[in-house]
């Protein structure tokens, strides 16, 4: 009889996947460790680092949290690399060209992101409308004799919200705001399916300069790439409504901040939501930190414990279809 305690011929002996380390502030989840154990040999950059033999083993590098950095030392040191399976969506931390010239696919994680990237958009168009932090401050203060009528928000429904990128968390956004009555205006590279755009109510702007002239909330939406970096400038701003908020959930660095400064302070727009800054996080004595119109998060769209656990799942999906030759959900392709 056969003794099934010990390992089978058959058994399979699991990719070698490089990780950054174990939990803290540089590493993969504790509590997603025993998952991605299912699947993979993990390997620390420590262990790395420490041991020549492991380099020819690894198949793949589990990015989490940007980490570990993929530079070209990295990737000349791993022969066998296959993909980079990155935890999130957003991947201009990666150089998609030298990684590719190394023959090496990456990967994303669109889906997981989508519902909770959405929420905090909506949360900080809600909060900025509502003016929600003052009125914590307010709540707090010990002065009692403020009254709401002093500061007065203003209603999101029926307002018109003008999405920039309408991905998978631009949609979502839109579902959200059909519910909340808004007139929903979107741009993006490429026109929705019309049944899609029927499900939201959204109206597509071919011109981006259109939407911006409209909108009382505009939400960015979009990926950080050439053609996005400083997207939001001196002019786009001009041409947004004196009563109009700008909320960005994406990358900081589509908005030019010192030209979004300038418009806030010569009440060129009305005020700004941010969960994404440059740098993260921003220096104290940042003139965004001192204005009231300002709400601040510190790039918060994807931290709920579902949405982390989503990630992991979707990443994982992603390094096993590639390393066994099937179709690959979420393959970043470089343009
Ligand atoms: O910022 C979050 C992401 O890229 O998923």
């Amino acid at each position: 009889m056969a003794d099934s305690s010990g390992p089978s011929i058959m058994e399979k002996e699991l990719p070698s996947v490089l990780i950054s380390g174990i939990g803290g502030t540089s590493g993969v989840l504790e509590s997603h460790v025993e998952f991605l154990k299912k699947h993979f040999n993990l390997i620390t950059m420590k262990e790395f680092q420490k041991s020549k033999e492991l380099h020819e083993k690894i198949k793949s590098v589990f990015v989490f949290e940007r980490l570990p950095v993929i530079d070209q030392e990295l990737l000349e040191s791993l022969p066998n690399l296959k993909v980079i399976g990155n935890s999130g969506v957003g991947v201009n931390h990666l150089n998609l060209k030298l990684i590719g010239s190394f023959g090496v696919k990456v990967t994303n994680t669109p889906h997981a992101v989508s519902d909770s990237t959405a929420d905090i958009g909506m949360a900080l168009m809600l909060a900025s409308a509502r003016r929600l932090v003052e009125g914590c401050y307010l709540a707090t203060s010990p002065d009692t004799t403020h009254f709401a009528v002093n500061w007065l928000g203003v209603e999101v429904s029926r307002a018109t919200l003008g999405i920039i990128g309408m991905g998978n968390i631009g949609y979502k956004v839109a579902k959200r705001a059909k519910a909340f009555d808004m007139k929903i205006l979107y741009h993006n590279r490429n026109q929705r399916k019309e049944e899609e755009e029927q499900e939201v109510g959204a109206t597509y702007c071919k011109n981006i300069d259109d939407l911006l002239r409209q909108s009382d909330f505009v939400m960015l939406v979009v990926n950080l790439t050439s053609e996005t970096h400083n997207l939001i400038g001196k002019r786009e701003l001009e041409l947004m409504k004196p009563t109009a908020t700008l909320i960005n959930i994406c990358r900081g660095a589509v908005v030019d901040q010192d030209a979004l400064v300038e418009a806030l302070q010569n009440k060129i727009i009305k005020a700004v939501a941010l969960d994404v800054t440059y740098p993260e996080p921003l220096p104290r004595d940042h003139l965004l930190l001192q204005m009231k119109n300002v709400i601040i998060t510190p790039h918060i769209g994807t931290a709920t414990d579902q949405a982390l656990h989503m990630m992991t799942e979707e990443a994982v999906e992603n390094i096993l279809a590639v390393l066994n030759d099937l179709p690959i959900p979420s393959e970043v392709i470089s343009k």
